[in-house]
């Protein structure tokens, strides 16, 4: 069996949490309160600096120069992704652009930054896959559940139901299992568990936008 298919099993249980969670629900039904909404892009522009970022340091690390490109485009899909937030929903939901990061926020990138710097590189590569292929699932049950008319939410859940993401998630799982062929068996286990983690975080963020959250005590 590939490396993706035993990662995808390792984390299978996350990925059917996610979907049940009340954030995804709500925007399949429309029904998702709009300062959530809201609370969520202001921070997914946060992440996917940060996520752009751990892209870009991972193609600095890779081993073939096919590599080298791939993530370079990656890094510069996910930053074009983030200023194309600012250009549309920035604007149409009067978004300050203000917002400090939350703890998950903070959680999830600090994870995909210190895993893509000092990381084994495969083991980077493994820890970013959840951001693509995550979303490609929970973009496809979202697109196929949701409720067409009337839905706020339509133009948002567009973006990663299309074939064009499906075509960038397809190559960055290839360029894992790839990467996996020259892994002892130890590495590429640890290459699962940052899948694993890389998956929990993503129920993190969506958990921490359903609770609109904040950090416990305020220092100033
Ligand atoms: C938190 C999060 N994970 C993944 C993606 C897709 O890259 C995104 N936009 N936000
Ligand atoms: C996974 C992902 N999500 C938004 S952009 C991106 C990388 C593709 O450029």
């Amino acid at each position: 069996m590939s490396w993706s298919n035993t990662a995808w099993q390792q984390a299978e249980h996350i990925y059917q949490k996610i979907i049940a969670m009340p954030f995804i629900q709500e925007l399949i039904a429309g029904t998702l309160p709009q300062e959530k909404f809201k609370f969520y892009i202001e921070q997914d522009a946060l992440y996917l600096e940060q996520f752009g970022r751990a892209l870009a340091l991972i193609a600095g690390r890779a081993h073939q120069t096919q590599h080298v490109l791939d993530y370079t485009r990656f890094a510069e899909g996910a930053i074009v992704v983030e200023s194309t937030l600012h250009a549309s929903y920035f604007n149409t939901y009067n978004i300050s652009g203000l917002a400090k990061p939350t703890p998950a926020c903070h959680y999830y990138t600090s994870f995909l930054l210190s895993t893509a710097a000092l990381a084994q590189v495969e083991v980077a590569m493994a820890a970013v896959l959840p951001c693509f292929w995550i979303y490609q699932k929970v973009g496809d049950y979202i697109y196929g559940q949701h409720q067409v008319t009337n839905n706020p939410y339509s133009e948002w859940i567009d973006t990663y139901a299309g074939e064009e993401f499906a075509q960038l998630v397809a190559k960055a799982i290839d360029i894992c299992n790839d990467a996996a062929q020259n892994c002892t068996q130890q590495q590429q286990q640890a290459m699962a568990d940052a899948f694993e983690m890389g998956c929990q975080l993503e129920w993190l963020f969506w958990d921490s936008a359903w609770r609109m959250e904040t950090w416990a005590a305020k220092l100033i």
